[in-house]
């Protein structure tokens, strides 16, 4: 298989704002001391003072294209001390300012996700000595890894849970970013003031990722380092202070539920956030929360390059519904799983050792039924789950509750299984809405309770109905080992480095390597695809909620698991 097929669909691809060892766009050669004169150009760039446009080649080009290559040499005298981005130019500009040559490019402009790059790696010869390179260590993520997004090809559009673009089912490769450590970093450590900001609701994990972040930015070498209390509110309310947080701080805060940090809903807008943040100073924003945070942040991706703020915001998503789109899983998923096991088992309890026992059990899932479905299967318990995805009839022949009848009949009892977003067409509808702006659901547990005693007593066939809703409880929980080891994962990859802490502290009082990972990223969030770690450009993962496909070999596992009829 060809690792390295440009994507067929390029939005799906992530583009870094500034690249790294591949991009070789200064020659330092003539510098004494690049350090002081990095930090001058820098500045000078920023202002843009003194800039004389020297040459502008405007070109579409990948690695290695010849023309490139020689308009180029045409156009610089130095042009042996370019090598060709592997990525495509939209726009290639080359500018000569104090007698130094340096390179400015924009690319992939026109999707939003990169901006105006000043990009600056001594080339290899210059620095024969030093040059960060460690020929045993092969930790190093190369820039242009790329993992699949999907995996399975179709042939028929007929086959199960088949996602096709065409009757025919063509292949289409799409190619993600993957995730880990690079060999050049874009901040200087001890410039970085990182936050740390959590939103949405609870979900278990949380503090395994904070932990893991403060603990992978300290061996970056990132001294500042805070926590922003109760999620976006914590930048705008005023009696609301930082955090400062360190590996002191943060060692043992995985043994417990929550979040250290406070979560919270609704709060500033995105010019309040972002104005916050360049009063605090605050230059890389790590944000975890499910789909509205996640919009949150390319907000303040988006208002950071408007602004032109050298800021990275990375997020980590965290949704214990499981409803983020192109992930196997978001962390929290499986704990939640697992401890509704413990609900399944009581209900199960309670329904079997009752004289015609019905339980019912809630669990949460707003618009995605992840939890129920696999709760359900996990345990082997339930005989009826509801989903948000597959409508259903209380009443009537076909509706649930004459299901119900046969299983006292033939079985003597029954358990249910109904995810917090199922059957809403079938309550009242209040239009209120939380300070997030989601819509506050029925509760459709309670009301299948409900119904159902009515149903028995009015059938005069007795039934003894429980209802257990553990819904908070699984929230609040800490997260089990599976979990913590997705989270410890997400929290290093989203401050993008890993492992081998001694590499960074060499390379970078040596080197100062300006660019690369450490947030060259902006505007991405982290994820397991297909079992392999990835960064996914914000807008890909949350233009719709991720849900079960009724058609998928999942659900239809749990049909079998279950054995309930279609309640329509
Ligand atoms: N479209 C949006 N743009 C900007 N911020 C948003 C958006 N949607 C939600 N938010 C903010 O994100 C935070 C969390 O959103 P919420 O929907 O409650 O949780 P979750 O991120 O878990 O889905 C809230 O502070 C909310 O104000
Ligand atoms: O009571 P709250 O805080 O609004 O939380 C309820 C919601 O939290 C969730 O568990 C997760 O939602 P978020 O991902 O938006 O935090 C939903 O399933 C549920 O509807
Ligand atoms: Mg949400």
């Amino acid at each position: 298989m060809e690792v390295l097929s440009p994507p067929i669909k390029p939005t799906l691809v992530l583009r870094p704002r500034t690249s790294h060892s591949d991009h070789t766009l200064l020659s330092l050669r003539s510098l004494k001391n690049p350090k002081s004169n990095l930090t001058r150009i820098l500045r000078n760039v920023e202002a843009k003072a003194h800039i004389e446009k020297h040459v502008s080649t405007a070109a579409t080009v990948d690695y290695g294209d010849p023309g490139w290559k020689e308009s180029t040499r045409r156009s610089s005298r130095r042009a042996s001390a370019f090598r060709i981005s592997p990525m495509r130019l939209e726009n290639y500009f080359c500018y000569s300012f104090s007698g130094l040559r340096f390179s400015l490019y924009s690319f992939y402009a026109k999707y939003g996700a990169c901006e105006l790059a000043l990009l600056l790696t001594p080339l290899s010869p210059d620095f024969a000595d030093g040059y960060p390179t460690d020929e045993e260590w092969h930790g190093y993520i190369n820039n242009n890894d790329r993992v699949l997004l999907k995996v399975i090809h179709y042939s028929s559009p007929k086959s199960a849970g088949a996602q096709c673009i065409d009757p025919a089912c063509t292949w289409v490769e799409q190619w993600v970013h993957r995730a880990g450590p690079r060999e050049k970093i874009y901040f200087k450590p001890e410039e970085v003031k990182a936050a740390i900001v959590t939103c949405g609701g609870l979900c278990p994990g949380l503090n395994d990722v904070i932990r893991q972040i403060v603990i992978t930015l300290e061996i970056y070498g990132v001294k500042q380092i805070v926590g922003i209390p109760f999620g976006y509110r914590g930048f705008s309310d005023s009696s609301l202070t930082e955090m400062p947080l360190s590996r002191t701080v943060v060692q043992n805060i995985h043994l417990s539920g929550g979040s250290l940090l406070g979560v919270s809903r609704g709060g500033p807008t995105v010019t309040e956030i972002v104005d916050s943040m360049e009063e605090r100073g605050i230059n890389m924003l790590f944000v975890l929360g499910g789909n509205g945070t996640h919009a949150g942040a390319n907000a303040i991706h988006e208002e950071c390059r408007k602004r032109r703020l050298r800021i990275a915001v990375v997020g980590v998503p965290k949704t214990i519904d499981n409803d983020i789109l192109h992930m196997d899983k978001t962390f929290g998923f499986d704990t939640a799983v697992e401890e509704a096991q413990r609900a399944i088992y009581s209900a199960y309890i309670e329904a079997h050792s009752a004289y015609r026992g019905i339980g019912i059990v809630k669990l949460m899932g707003r618009s995605s039924g992840f939890i129920a479905m696999q709760a359900s299967l996990a345990s082997g318990q339930i005989d009826i789950c509801l989903i948000p995805e597959v409508p259903f009839n209380l009443h009537g022949p076909q509706g649930v509750l004459s299901h119900l009848k046969y299983l006292l009949e033939t079985k003597g009892s029954a358990v249910v299984c109904v995810a917090e977003g199922a059957g809403q067409d079938l309550l009242q509808k209040t239009n209120a809405t939380d300070a997030s702006g989601n819509i506050i659901l029925g509760d459709i547990g309670a009301h299948i309770q409900q119904e159902t005693k009515k149903f028995f007593k009015e059938t005069g066939f007795p039934a003894d109905v429980k209802y257990i809703d553990p819904t908070y409880m699984i929230r609040a929980g800490r997260a089990n080992a599976s979990d913590g080891i997705l989270c410890t994962v997400l929290g290093q990859n989203a401050s993008l480095q890993q492992g081998y802490p001694g590499n960074v502290h060499s390379i970078y009082p040596m080197f100062w390597q300006v660019h690369g990972a450490f947030a060259g990223y902006s505007g991405i969030t982290v994820g397991i695809c297909n079992t392999h770690y990835v960064y996914f450009p914000i807008p890909e993962v949350i233009t719709e909620p991720k849900v079960v496909d009724p058609n998928s070999r999942m659900w239809h596992r749990c049909l079998t698991s279950t054995g309930q009829p279609d309640f329509i």
